[in-house]
């Protein structure tokens, strides 16, 4: 469903002598369908630029990014256009980061239900679905109709995850999606991100909580590795053991 292959992003440091980053050079990897791929590693190394790369924030400096997409066959995202892309990301890829960014003074309740207008469902019916999401996400029915931009960090992460998870995305991106939440509501969204496994999403995902990494991945890249080892969580390791 998703095949990296040499993929490397280096950044241009303009504010110093300093020349370029290369926090990611020649990585490969793939993930199969309904299947859930860790990324770990030290602080700065080059996790959410990986992510970046696969959702197109940022543009890879060389390397290939296979995507196997519903509506328009195998996709290099890598090479993809900036149109094909916007369509992409409407209807196949979800992208989950700790910050939310959303037009102002529009309700909570209609920046979750927007997502669902460009399949076609009615306003009416969109909010629906969006208020059912917001209360599965634990948001208080109080602030449906309250701005996002006055809520609060943990708030906001979970508008975030509203608008990726209302629409079911193919492919799920997740950078850090449990950050600020407290721990009944990690509990909630890692319930939610199994259950989308199981109708099968497929997912790539940063958590800097190992015990959440462990209870939602199949396997985990560890890019601080020489050759981005792979390493299984603990209940699948465990699981071997016993076979
Ligand atoms: N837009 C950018 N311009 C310049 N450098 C960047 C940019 N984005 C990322 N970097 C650099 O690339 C490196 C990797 O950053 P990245 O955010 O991917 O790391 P990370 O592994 O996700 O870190 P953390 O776990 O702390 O979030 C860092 O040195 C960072 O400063």
């Amino acid at each position: 469903m998703l095949e990296v292959v040499n993929l490397s992003k280096s950044f241009e440091l303009h504010v110093s002598q300093a020349g370029k980053v290369n926090p990611i050079q020649g990585l490969s990897f793939g993930i199969r369908q309904g299947r859930f791929l860790g990324i770990a590693g030290p602080s700065g190394i080059g996790k959410s630029t990986i992510l970046k790369c696969i959702y197109r924030t940022y543009m890879p400096s060389s390397g290939e990014i296979w995507y196997e997409s519903l509506h328009e066959g195998r996709v290099d995202l890598a090479l993809a256009d900036d149109r094909q892309m916007i369509r992409l990301r409407e209807r196949e890829l979800g992208y989950v980061s700790q910050f939310l960014k959303v037009i102002p003074r529009v309700p909570a309740v209609d920046v979750v239900a927007e997502r669902l207008l460009p399949f076609g469902w009615s306003q009416a019916d969109a909010r629906r679905e969006a208020e059912a999401m917001l209360d599965a996400l634990r948001i208080p029915w109080k602030l449906w109709q309250a701005f996002p931009a006055t809520f609060s960090g943990g708030e906001q992460q979970r508008v975030n995850l509203a608008r990726a998870f209302i629409v079911r995305p193919r492919l799920m991106i997740l950078d850090e999606p449990t950050a600020s939440l407290d721990r009944d509501t990690t509990a909630a969204v890692v319930g939610m991100l199994q259950g989308m496994k199981r109708e099968g999403t497929t997912m790539v995902g940063i958590f800097h909580d190992w015990d959440v990494m462990e209870q939602v991945a199949d396997e985990i890249v560890d890019i601080g590795r020489a050759g981005g080892a792979t390493v299984r969580p603990e209940r699948e390791a465990a699981a071997a053991r016993t076979e």
